[in-house]
C-alpha cells in the first residue's frame, strides 16, 4: 500500500466512524469498535487520524457489519415481496461509504470500468466507480439517441416478456477489466444480461457486487456464469 492508499483508508475509516456516531454515544461506539472513546472522539472530530491497522479494522469489520445492518433497516418489502430500496439508492453519501467497505471486505481488484443497469444501479455504480477511479458504464432498456453502435443483450423472461439491455459499444472495450454492480439481484435475469454484455465486449470480469440479494436464485445464476467473486452486502430470504 502506498502513502496515498493508506491516507485514503484512514479517511474512509473516519467516514465510517462518523456515520456510526450519528446514532450512538461515544461509549456505545467504543463498545462496538473496541477502541477507546477518547480516541474515537479525536477521529470523529478530525483532530487525529486512526493508524492504518485500526483504519483497516474499522473499514473491514465494523464498517461492513454496520452498513449491512443499516441497509437492512432501510429496505422495505411489500406484501408481494417487491423491494422498495429508494431509502438506499437515493442516498449517495450512504453509497459513497458502501463503496470502500465493499471493495475492501470482498477484495475486488480495481476495475477499468464499473458496469451496471439503469436505473437503480446507477447511484451505486457511480459510488463504486468514483472509489476505484474507474469509468462508469450503464446499460439501458432503450437505445441512446445519436449513438450508432450498441452491444445488446436480450432474453425472454419467465413472464414471457422480452427484456433487452443496450450499452453504447464505446463504453466497454476488449481487454478492459470490469466490475458488475447492481442494487438488487433477485431472479438474476439482469445479471445474465450484464454478464453477457461484458462477455460480448470481451472484457475481463473482476467480480459482481450487489447491495441486496433477495433469495439465492439470482446469486446462484450469476455464480454459474463466472468464477469471479460474487458478493452481496445483505441477503434477504
Ligand atoms: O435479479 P432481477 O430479477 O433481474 O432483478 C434485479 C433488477 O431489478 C431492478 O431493476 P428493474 O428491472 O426494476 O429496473 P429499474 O432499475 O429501472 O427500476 C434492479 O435495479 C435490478 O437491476
Ligand atoms: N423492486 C423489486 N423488488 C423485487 N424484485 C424485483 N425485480 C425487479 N424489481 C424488483
Amino acid at each position: 500500500m502506498n502513502r496515498a492508499e493508506k491516507a485514503a483508508l484512514q479517511l474512509q475509516a473516519v467516514a465510517v466512524l462518523r456515520m456510526l456516531k450519528e446514532t450512538r454515544t461515544y461509549d456505545e461506539l467504543a463498545d462496538l469498535t473496541e477502541l477507546p472513546a477518547g480516541d474515537l472522539n479525536r477521529y470523529v472530530n478530525g483532530h487525529v487520524l486512526p493508524g492504518v491497522e485500526r483504519a483497516r479494522q474499522v473499514v473491514e469489520g465494523v464498517g461492513r457489519e454496520a452498513l449491512a445492518t443499516e441497509l437492512e433497516a432501510r429496505v422495505m418489502f411489500d406484501d408481494e415481496g417487491y423491494v422498495d430500496n429508494s431509502g438506499v439508492v437515493f442516498d449517495q453519501p450512504f453509497l459513497d461509504l458502501v463503496a470502500p467497505v465493499a471493495a475492501n471486505a470482498f477484495g475486488f481488484e480495481r476495475p477499468d470500468v464499473v458496469l451496471t443497469a439503469a436505473t437503480d444501479g446507477i447511484t451505486l455504480g457511480a459510488a463504486m466507480a468514483s472509489y476505484f477511479d474507474a469509468r462508469l458504464a450503464y446499460a439501458k432498456k432503450s437505445k441512446e439517441t445519436a449513438v450508432e453502435e450498441f452491444i445488446e443483450s436480450r432474453q425472454r423472461l419467465a413472464s414471457g416478456i422480452e427484456l433487452t439491455y443496450y450499452l453504447p459499444a464505446s463504453a466497454l472495450s476488449s481487454g478492459q477489466s470490469v466490475l458488475v454492480v447492481d442494487d438488487l439481484i433477485r431472479s438474476g435475469e439482469t445479471q445474465e444480461l450484464l454478464l453477457d454484455i461484458a462477455a460480448q465486449a470481451d472484457a475481463d470480469l473482476v467480480g459482481v457486487f450487489t447491495l441486496i440479494a433477495a433469495g439465492d436464485e439470482g446469486m446462484a445464476a450469476a455464480r454459474d456464469l463466472t468464477d469471479a467473486p460474487i458478493a452481496a452486502l445483505a441477503t434477504f430470504d
